[in-house]
């Protein structure tokens, strides 16, 4: 059974579409996460600590708004930015920016305490790169050498005053071809996402293994 590890729930029912066919289950669990620059080491080390925690194959979910004008920021302390600051006061700080231009990015994370064909790909190498930088110390820990698939997915769009009802987190403020991700339906965002687009291709390299 393939566990989809998170405690947010809006990511699961996202999920839900490319998951449906009951080989997939969520398990609430809030795997320790790293600091980092970007996602994909994130994504790596959660979804290892959450393969030692279920000891079961796990995919996990890193995600973030990466905004042009503040050089990224909140990018990957996007949840503790909606957390403390709120998802209106990003707003209104990004309504005093010239570029109001932003991303969604999202990583996705497979683990299932096995070898297999980890083709390197820009995201495995800045993982492996995260972990040289971070020095000797984290590879203390034997379960540092699960070999992790990610899968990566990026929606450009900016930030507007917020609209829409749907979605979660920072969708009302998101803004992608003329719509907020909080005015689309799941399937139409979806069709777009930084999810969506991850999950499509995870689905498609988990069913040809
Ligand atoms: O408007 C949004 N539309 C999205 O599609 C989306 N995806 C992620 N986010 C936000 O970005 C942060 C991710 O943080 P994150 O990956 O650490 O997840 P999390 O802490 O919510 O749960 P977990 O999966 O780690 O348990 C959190 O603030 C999320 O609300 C989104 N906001």
């Amino acid at each position: 059974m393939l566990r989809y590890v998170t405690t947010n729930p809006g990511k699961v029912h996202e999920a839900e579409r490319y998951l449906r066919d009951g080989s997939v289950e969520r398990l609430d669990f809030d795997y320790p996460e790293i600091q980092a620059a970007e996602l994909g080491p994130i994504a790596a080390q959660g979804a290892r600590e959450a393969y030692r925690h279920a000891g079961e194959p796990v995919l996990v979910d890193d995600a973030g708004l990466f905004v042009e004008g503040l050089d990224g920021f909140p990018g990957p302390y996007s949840s503790y930015v909606e957390e403390t600051l709120g998802v209106e006061r990003v707003h209104e700080i990004a309504a005093d920016l010239d570029d109001r231009r932003a991303a969604f990015r999202c990583v996705l994370g497979y683990c299932d305490g096995d070898g297999f064909d980890a083709s390197p790909d820009p995201v495995d190498r800045g993982d492996r790169d995260a972990a040289a930088a971070a020095g000797p110390d984290a590879d203390a820990d034997d379960s540092d050498a699960l070999p992790v698939k990610l899968f990566e997915g990026y929606v450009p769009g900016r930030i507007v005053a917020p609209r829409g009802e749907g979605g979660f987190g920072y969708d009302p403020i998101f803004e992608h071809d003329g719509e907020t991700f909080a005015e689309m339906d799941t399937e139409r965002k979806n069709a777009v996402s930084h999810r969506g687009r991850a999950l499509e291709k995870f689905a498609e390299w988990f069913a040809d293994r």
